[in-house]
């Protein structure tokens, strides 16, 4: 059984459709690109998947069980994480307390035992703490631990966004165009990251625009055009698909 299925989604703002009638699977362990031109819907498509968004029509399932009504905390709460497009850190935060905030909804102990500060929330402290420092020694940037956040790169401010997500211990992770603002050095060491996530077991569904990215770290693709799905393939079809190549490639001008 598929980890993900989008069974007949619509979206509608106004009288524009978002996403129009899209349907696909993301196989428990794989790693799929959503991609497709500027305005296809494919953040849409994310914020429907994480409850940030209702759909008009057509269902959401997380194994096999529909998450379309359910709100963000517990589809969280399902271990669905995501990362955005539009970086959204805790700027004057130290790096390692933007995981830690990750880290937080798993945390059990309540208001009255953090005041007391017993022994299990100490416990539960210490663990989080170790699993936050796991987490960014993972995505390389583990030296900036007590820096603050707004002072890293355009793309270790990336990387802790994917840390962030990570230490909620998720089974599926979803990312916004993690590559955004990313030079190709950085890219190749993503492009090793996501595949070693997905050696931890967890699913990878993301959107990115820079198709080395994509055609390298993906096995599955999916193309989205005015918010329909026009393809879907491994990465070689996808390139040689006349559609796509029309509708997203574009054709090189003379
Ligand atoms: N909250 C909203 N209200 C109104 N229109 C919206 C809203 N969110 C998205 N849209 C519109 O829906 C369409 C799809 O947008 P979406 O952001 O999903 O596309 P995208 O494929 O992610 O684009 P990009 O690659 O530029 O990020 C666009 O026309 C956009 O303007």
């Amino acid at each position: 059984m598929s980890l993900l299925q989008l069974q007949n989604l619509t979206k509608r703002f106004g009288g524009l459709v978002a996403v129009d009638d899209v349907s696909f699977e993301v196989p428990q362990g794989a790693i799929v690109g959503l991609i497709g031109p500027n305005g296809a819907g494919k953040t849409t498509v994310f914020n429907l998947i994480t409850g940030n968004y209702r759909p008009d029509q057509g269902d959401i399932l997380f194994e096999g069980r529909s998450i379309r009504k359910l709100p963000t905390h517990k589809i969280v709460a399902l271990g669905i994480a995501r990362t955005f497009q539009t970086i959204r850190l805790f700027p004057k935060m130290s790096v390692l307390e933007n995981v830690l905030a990750g880290c937080h909804c798993r945390t059990h102990a309540g208001a009255v035992a953090a005041m007391l500060r017993l022994p299990f929330q100490k416990r539960e402290e210490a663990a989080a703490l170790a699993e936050a420092h796991a987490e960014l020694a993972f995505t390389g940037i583990e030296h900036y631990a007590d820096q603050v956040a707004e002072n890293l790169s355009y793309g270790n401010q990336r990387l802790l966004e994917v840390a962030r997500a990570l230490a909620s211990r998720p089974r599926f992770i979803i990312l916004d165009e993690p590559a955004g603002g990313m030079n190709d050095f950085e890219t190749a060491a993503l492009i090793r990251i996501i595949r070693r996530i997905r050696e931890r077991g967890i699913t990878v569904l993301l959107i990115e625009h820079d198709m080395n990215l994509v055609m390298e770290a993906c096995e599955h693709l999916v193309v989205l055009e005015n918010g329909a799905n026009i393809a879907e393939g491994t990465p070689a079809q996808i390139q040689a698909d006349e559609r796509v190549i029309e509708a997203y490639l574009g054709v090189e001008e003379d």
